[in-house]
């Protein structure tokens, strides 16, 4: 069992160890903005760049990188690995994509663990639908997933038949429309975990009963600046936890940086104006943990 310990991550700030990723590459580059929603300031060879600096800041934490190829697949959001699977500390589910461009990832995830040794407890299956960057472990046993664009009820249901052995409660909340359904809008861009019982919102977002139950938790939250929230296309709010209080974020939102600098935070910014603000997917996005511990 020693080495298959090496996953389990059902909580989303104890120091990262290790996380899947994949570096932007070909795919990226022969991708057309209009395609994939890609906003004003795309630029693949600047992303590509941007993203080597994001993975030096992982990987001088000591986290592990698992590494997914890109192999001129097309695939150009497989780089937001968080989204086409989910880490327990059973093992890990597939799952299935609401974005049909990204229908071809869940498949790369699984070839992945299975050569890291992570077992698959699950897989989530057609009619459902469910993406990484809709769930949020509220604590080891609760398990919230925002419906909207991405996630139907399907996808909860079967997800929470997954988990139901392993004593986690998954809960659905309804997400806004947002930005329509092109957009890129889950329950992680309106939330961020910073620490075990710390998070940055954006509030006018927040489903009530999520915001609800974060408060029943116990959770401070740190809420973002409405200007800063439009200015980055959500992503100040994108804030990956390396370990609790230790974060990293795009770089250019100072008053979001502040908030949680004031909230006792050590905070990492770097330049992410080609990769994630028209990309639509921010540090979070970029990482699968696998096993925090
Ligand atoms: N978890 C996330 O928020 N992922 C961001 C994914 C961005 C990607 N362009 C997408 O639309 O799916």
């Amino acid at each position: 069992m020693d080495h298959l310990m090496t996953y389990g991550s059902q909580s989303m700030t104890p120091p990262l160890k290790r996380v899947l990723m994949r570096a932007p590459g070909d795919s990226l580059r022969q991708a057309k903005a209009e395609d994939w929603h890609y906003g004003a300031g795309f630029d693949a060879n600047r992303a590509i760049e941007q993203f080597g600096v994001f993975a030096g800041l992982v990987a001088a934490s000591g986290a592990e990188i698992i590494w997914i190829e890109d192999t001129s697949d097309g695939l150009a959001d497989a780089m937001f690995t968080h989204d086409p699977s989910l880490v327990t500390d059973k093992g890990a589910v597939i799952l299935r994509m609401g974005k049909s461009g990204r229908m071809g990832e869940p498949d790369l995830h699984e070839a992945a663990y299975k050569s890291a040794g992570v077992p698959i407890l699950g897989r989530i299956e057609a009619p459902g639908v469910v993406e990484g960057g809709d769930c949020i472990w509220v604590d080891e046993n609760t398990l919230a997933v925002g419906r909207g664009v991405r996630t139907n009820q399907a996808g909860i249901e079967q997800l929470g038949a997954i988990l139901a052995p392993l004593g986690v409660n998954v809960l659905g909340f309804d997400l806004p429309l947002g930005n329509g359904a092109e957009a890129c809008l889950h329950l992680m861009s309106v939330m961020s975990p910073l620490d075990e019982k710390l998070a940055l919102v954006y509030a006018p977002m927040l489903p009530v009963a999520f915001w609800q139950l974060l408060k029943d938790h116990g959770y401070t939250l740190v809420e973002a600046p409405d200007d800063e929230f439009a200015a980055s296309n959500g992503l100040n709010l994108n804030v990956l936890a390396l370990t609790p209080g230790e974060v990293i974020m795009v770089d250019g939102f100072p008053k979001t940086r502040a908030l949680m600098e004031q909230a006792g935070c050590k905070v990492t910014a770097f330049n992410a104006d080609a990769l994630c603000i028209p990309c639509e997917g921010g540090p979070t996005c970029l990482t699968r943990p696998v096993w925090r511990e």
